[in-house]
């Protein structure tokens, strides 16, 4: 029988406490996916011209695998290599590696057109350690602290993924003096952490100083946990934050953003399993070289 009940964790000392110690909750609910009315015509391109010693990409490299088991499969009945999970699983990367960070530009765009002058400051950093003449990299962003705490704060106060996504406890566990039974969804609420009071000193407003200390250097923040915590912790955390730092410099190298004439930005989030802002107009000015 499924979980019957599920508990929402709330707290960066329970969040953590629940999702960093052990791997009492590291499984996923299992939410049936049929697999077989999700497309796999992209998978039965790449198995045509497909050389095993030369990969090109995740679904190459998966493929591989599922040759090196296949002859296994009687004893190793939980092999997880197979046709049906390589869908499953190309399906999660695209479903929770390209919307999130889409929003997260998008709520950038929304702040930095709020916030002029703080957009400005961007602008100016970008120019004094890149310049107009070359394109951003990674290099950069240890030189670039004010940049670096605009995108954290971006990400905290958009906190595109406010209740995380489940877990579900695979025993019995005491989590803040709670007894959780084995087989509940747990929803780590992650909106707890991002706007705790305890933690940010002005949660609920735009404020790239909750990243930088008084001499202005970027200061990493425990409780900056957009990707989660722990064992399931976000898979492409890494990806994300330089697609993050290359896009957004890149945009404010080329762009000033402001809203039109007359109109107000609104901030107000659309709910769904993301926050993402409202569709908005926006201006996008060439700026000089
Ligand atoms: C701003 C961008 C992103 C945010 C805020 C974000 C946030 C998250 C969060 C909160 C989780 C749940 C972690 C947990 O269960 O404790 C998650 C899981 C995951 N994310 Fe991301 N994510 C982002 C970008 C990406 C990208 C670019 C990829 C891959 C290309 C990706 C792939 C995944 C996968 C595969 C999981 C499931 C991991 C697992 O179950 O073990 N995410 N992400």
């Amino acid at each position: 029988m499924g979980p019957v009940w599920t508990v929402v964790l709330n707290g960066f000392s329970t969040l953590q406490e629940g999702l960093s110690k052990g791997d009492h909750m590291s499984d996923r609910p299992a939410f049936p996916i049929h697999t077989d009315v999700l497309p796999d015509l992209e998978i039965n391109k790449h198995r045509e011209d497909w050389n095993p010693s030369d990969p090109r990409d995740f679904i190459d490299c998966f493929l591989t695998e599922i040759q090196k088991h296949q002859d296994k499969r009687d004893d190793e009945p939980d092999a997880c290599f197979d046709g049906g999970n390589l869908v499953k699983c190309s399906f999660d990367l695209f479903g929770a590696g390209t919307e999130t960070t889409s929003i997260t530009l998008r709520w950038g765009v929304l702040y930095m057109a709020k916030y002029t002058e703080i957009q400005e400051k961007v602008q100016k950093e970008i120019d004094s350690v890149i310049g107009q003449s070359r394109e951003p990299s990674m290099e950069d962003r240890p030189n670039m602290p004010y940049t670096d705490a605009v995108i954290h704060e971006i990400q905290r106060i958009g906190n595109v993924v406010p209740h995380n996504l489940p877990h579900v406890t695979n025993r019995d566990v005491q989590i803040g003096g709670y007894t959780i039974p084995k087989g509940v969804i747990v929803m780590p609420n992650l909106t707890s952490v991002l706007f705790d009071k305890n933690e940010w000193e002005t949660p609920n407003t735009f404020n790239p100083g909750h990243f930088l200390n008084k001499e202005g250097k970027f200061v990493q923040r425990a409780a900056f946990i957009p990707f989660s915590v722990g064992k399931r912790v976000c898979l492409g955390e890494n990806l994300a934050r330089i697609e993050l730092f290359l896009l957004f410099t890149s945009f404010l190298q080329r762009f000033t953003f402001s809203m039109p004439p007359g109109v107000e930005a609104v901030f107000k989030p659309r709910v769904s399993i993301f926050l993402s802002p409202q569709p908005y107009q926006i201006c996008a000015t060439l700026r000089e070289e």
